[in-house]
C-alpha cells in the first residue's frame, strides 16, 4: 500500500515509434510532453485505469505490455507507473492534449518531456524497443 497517488502511463509503441502527447493544462505544465495516462480512481486497478485513460483521452482500445521499471517518482506526493501498450482498436487521436507525436528513437529527446518521464523515457530508450 501506498499512500501517494499513483499516476499510470502508457508507453504506446506502433512500428518501433513511441507515442507522446503534449499536455493542455494546468498552465505551469502545458506544452510538456507526456505518455498518455493519468490518476488511477479509488477502487480501480492500476491497469483498468491506464485502458480507461487511454480511452478517455485518445479514443482508443489499448493491449497492456510489459511493466517498465518499478515505481517512478513524480514528487513526494506522486509516483508514476509505466506499461509499455499496443492500439488494438482505433487510432489515436488528442481528445485532451494539444498534439501527439510518434517518435523514433533516434528522435525520441526532440520534445520536452514532463521532468518525472526523463528517467523513464531513458529507461524505454535502453529496452531497444524503437527503431532508429
Ligand atoms: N498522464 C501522465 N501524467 C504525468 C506524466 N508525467 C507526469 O509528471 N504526470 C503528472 C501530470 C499530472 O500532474 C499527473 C497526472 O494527472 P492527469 O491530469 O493526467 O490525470 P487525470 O487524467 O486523471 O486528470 P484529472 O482527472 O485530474 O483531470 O501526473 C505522464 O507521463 N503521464
Amino acid at each position: 500500500m501506498t499512500d501517494k497517488l499513483t499516476v499510470v502511463g502508457a508507453a504506446i509503441i506502433s512500428d518501433g515509434l513511441l507515442l507522446t502527447a503534449q499536455r493542455a493544462e494546468p498552465p505551469h505544465m502545458a506544452g510538456g510532453w507526456e505518455l498518455p495516462g493519468g490518476k488511477v480512481d479509488p477502487g480501480e486497478s492500476d491497469e483498468d485505469a491506464l485502458v480507461r485513460e487511454c480511452h478517455e483521452e485518445l479514443d482508443v482500445k489499448v493491449r497492456l505490455g510489459r511493466r517498465i521499471g518499478d515505481d517512478w517518482f513524480l514528487s513526494d506526493r506522486a509516483l508514476l507507473r509505466v506499461w509499455t501498450a499496443r492500439v488494438i482498436e482505433g487510432e489515436p487521436r488528442a481528445l485532451e492534449h494539444t498534439a501527439l507525436r510518434w517518435l523514433s528513437r533516434d528522435d525520441l529527446y526532440d520534445v520536452d518531456w514532463l521532468p518525472g518521464d526523463r528517467p523513464v523515457i531513458d529507461a524505454i530508450a535502453a529496452l531497444d524497443l524503437l527503431k532508429r
